[in-house]
């Protein structure tokens, strides 16, 4: 299988003797061309779960287990115990990270295709003009209009989903294996959430991505994700088709997850729906 294997993975921060447990003994595949969930309360160790797959978890963790990556260029048995130079050289080729603010990865000062140039040309080795072009391509991927213009624009120029999407298109940049998406929609209005969805279950789809979503909201774990693990208090304590998942849920944490919601749409076709009810195709307003 390419993709992610998480096996009994424990996180601790604080004084050894007394320690605070965040992670405990988490076992979790992510495979490629699918969207996995990862659903929980706030606090639950959902975001701590993403970055220590990605090698950012906080400063003094300790941290077990077993983080298989599976990529299409490269597999490493264990990322936990890859140097931070190590894995520098993977985050960003083969492991890429989307977060619910796109403007906590871009830099408000440098024009987007600055930014993603630097990008491609730091990673790919590429020459001006080749990154420019590959800029180019990958705007248009992510279907931010006017892609040439979009180059030389700064981040304040853009909404909130045009963002999302130009942060998504620096994550792709390299072809990556894994995309950890850590609440990429909560932000957005219900429409432009719905683009953004629909964009993610195309990349994973065409480019056989390996993406955990992680999200709270069960609406977009219903919409988008083929598989939904439920944490709890830092452990899986369900993990099973979306379907599964929310229309019989076998806990009772997760019967009472589903209960608090307000409405939970149905799981297939809710992102086509909204889409042709909304007719969007570039669902955003171009710039400001
Ligand atoms: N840098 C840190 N230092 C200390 N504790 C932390 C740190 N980061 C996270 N935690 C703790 O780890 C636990 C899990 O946090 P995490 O952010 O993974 O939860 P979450 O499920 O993603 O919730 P949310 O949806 O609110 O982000 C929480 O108790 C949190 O307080």
């Amino acid at each position: 299988m390419t993709g992610i294997t998480i096996s009994d993975l424990t996180l601790e921060l604080g004084d050894p003797k007394s320690p605070k447990r965040i992670l405990r003994g988490i076992d979790l595949e992510v495979p490629a061309g699918q969207i996995t969930g990862l659903a929980g309360e706030s606090g639950s160790g959902k975001t701590v779960t993403g970055l220590t797959v990605c090698g950012l978890q906080p400063a003094g963790s300790r941290v077990s287990g077993r983080i298989r990556l599976d990529g299409a260029r490269r597999s490493v048995d264990n990322l936990l115990e890859l140097s931070q130079a190590q894995l520098n050289r993977l985050r960003g080729r083969e492991l890429a990270m989307i977060f619910q603010d796109p403007t906590a990865s871009l830099h408000p000062m440098i024009s987007i295709g600055g930014q993603l140039t630097d990008h491609v040309r730091y990673h790919l080795g590429l020459g001006r003009r080749q990154a420019r072009e590959l800029a180019v391509e990958l705007l248009e991927r992510v279907r931010v209009p006017e892609p040439e213009n979009a180059l030389s624009k700064y981040p304040h120029q853009f909404s909130g989903g045009q963002l999302q999407r130009i942060a998504i298109a620096i994550a792709i940049a390299c072809e990556p294996s894994v995309l950890i998406a850590d609440e990429p929609t909560t932000a957005l209005d219900v429409t432009v959430q719905a683009g953004i969805l629909r964009l993610l279950r195309e990349l994973c789809d065409t480019m056989d991505l390996a993406i955990l979503l992680v999200t709270h909201d069960l609406g977009v774990m219903s919409a988008v994700a083929d598989t939904v693990a439920v944490m709890h208090n830092g452990s899986i304590v369900e993990h099973g088709s979306r379907y599964q998942v929310i229309r019989e849920p076998r806990t009772e944490y997760t019967r009472s997850l589903i209960e608090s919601l307000p409405a939970v749409p149905p799981p297939p076709q809710v992102v086509h729906e909204v889409a042709v009810e909304t007719g969007i195709e570039n669902d955003e307003e171009s710039g400001r």
